[in-house]
C-alpha cells in the first residue's frame, strides 16, 4: 500500500494575531487568516470595519501595531523588499498621473520593479489588451471613465507577473457595467492560478469572485469559510423577507418561535420547511411585500450583528 500522502502547498499569505491601533482606538483587533494559493480569498464588511487597514499591513504600507506575518512563507519584517516584488497591488484611489498617458503610467511603474524596457513594454502592451485599454494606449488619463482607470490600475498592478494579487475594493464607485467586465478580468486571472486577496463591502462581488472569505466588523473576524457554507450553516437556504410588517405578523413570527431580523421597514424571518411558512406568513400580509428569496451573505452578516452590510 501507499502511504505517502500529499501534503497540502503551504499558504501564500499567513496573518497571526495581526493588530493595528491609532492611539487608543483598535482599527484591527487579533485578525488571523490564512490565504491558500491559487484562491481568491475576500475579507467582507461594512465601511469602517478595518479592512483596508488590515491589507495596508500585508503590503507594507501600514507597520503592524502586533502581531506577525508571513507572505510566500517569508517573515514580512525581514523581507519586506523581496515580497513586494512578488505582489500586486490595487489600492482604493486609483493613485494614476493624470498627465501622462495610459501606457506612460504602465511604463513609470514597471520601473519601479527595475524590468528591462523591452520587457516592461512587451508586458505593458498585453495587459493593455488584457483589460481592453489597447485602443486607449495613448489617451491621457484624465480622459478616461472611472470604469477604464480601475482597469488601468489593475493592468499596473499586474506588471511585475505577480504571485499574490491584492485589491482594496476594486469595484467601489464603479455602474454595473464596468463592475462586470472588472469580475470577468478577476475571474480569467483566477483561472490562470493567481493568488488573489481582496476587500470588498458587496456581498455579490465577495460571493462570485470568493473561494474563501471572513466577515469583518469592528476590526475583528465574525466567521471565515466557504462563502456557501457560511450561508447554509448561518442563515439556511431561504429567507422569508416581509416590507413594512404590521404588528400582528410579528406578534405571529414571536408565537412561533421564528427566528428573525426586524429591520424596521423590513423584518428577515428563518426557519425550517419555509414553503409551508411562506405560505402561511404571506396569507397573513395584507400588502403583497412578501418573497421568499435565497439567502446571501447579507443574511449571514445580518444574522451575526442585527445590522445591514451596507450603511
Ligand atoms: N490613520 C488613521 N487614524 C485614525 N483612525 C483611522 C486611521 N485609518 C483608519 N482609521 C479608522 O479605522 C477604522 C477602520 O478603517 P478602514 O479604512 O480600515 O475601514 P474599511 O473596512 O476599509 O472601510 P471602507 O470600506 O470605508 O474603506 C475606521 O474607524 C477608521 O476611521
Amino acid at each position: 500500500m501507499d502511504t505517502r500522502t500529499v501534503s497540502p502547498s503551504p499558504p501564500i499569505l499567513e496573518a497571526f494575531h495581526l493588530r493595528k491601533s491609532y492611539g487608543s482606538f483598535t482599527a484591527v483587533d487579533d485578525v488571523s487568516f490564512a490565504v491558500p494559493a491559487g484562491q481568491c480569498f475576500g475579507i467582507l464588511g461594512p465601511n469602517g470595519a478595518g479592512k483596508t487597514t488590515a491589507i495596508r499591513m500585508l503590503y507594507g504600507f501600514s507597520p503592524m501595531t502586533g502581531g506577525a506575518l508571513r507572505i510566500f512563507g517569508m517573515d514580512v519584517r525581514d523581507n519586506l523588499r523581496s515580497i513586494k516584488a512578488r505582489i500586486g497591488v490595487c489600492q482604493q484611489e486609483n493613485n494614476l498621473d493624470p498627465d501622462l498617458t495610459v501606457f506612460q503610467n504602465m511604463e513609470i511603474f514597471a520601473g519601479y520593479f527595475n524590468l528591462p524596457r523591452p520587457l516592461a513594454r512587451e508586458r505593458a502592451e498585453k495587459l493593455l489588451s488584457f483589460v481592453a485599454l489597447k485602443n486607449r494606449r495613448d489617451d491621457k488619463v484624465m480622459e478616461l471613465s472611472g470604469g477604464m482607470m480601475r482597469r488601468l490600475v489593475l493592468a499596473r498592478a499586474l506588471i511585475n507577473d505577480p504571485d499574490l494579487l491584492i485589491l482594496d475594493e476594486p469595484t467601489t464607485g464603479l455602474d454595473p457595467q464596468s463592475r462586470h467586465s472588472v469580475w470577468q478580468q478577476l475571474e480569467e486571472l483566477k483561472k490562470g492560478g493567481l493568488t488573489i486577496l481582496l476587500t470588498t463591502h458587496y456581498m455579490d462581488e465577495a460571493s462570485r469572485l470568493c473561494d474563501r472569505l471572513m466577515i469583518m466588523d469592528r476590526g475583528r473576524i465574525l466567521v471565515e469559510g466557504i462563502p456557501s457554507d457560511l450561508i447554509r450553516t448561518y442563515v439556511g437556504h431561504n429567507v422569508i423577507e416581509v416590507a413594512e410588517p404590521e404588528p400582528a405578523l410579528l406578534d405571529f413570527v414571536a408565537e412561533k418561535g421564528l427566528a428573525y431580523e426586524n429591520l424596521g421597514l423590513r423584518v428577515m424571518i428563518y426557519g425550517e420547511n419555509r414553503n409551508t411558512l411562506y405560505q402561511e406568513i404571506s396569507s397573513r400580509c395584507s400588502n403583497d411585500g412578501c418573497i421568499l428569496r435565497m439567502a446571501t451573505l447579507e443574511d449571514v452578516f445580518l444574522k451575526l450583528t442585527g445590522r445591514e452590510l451596507r450603511d
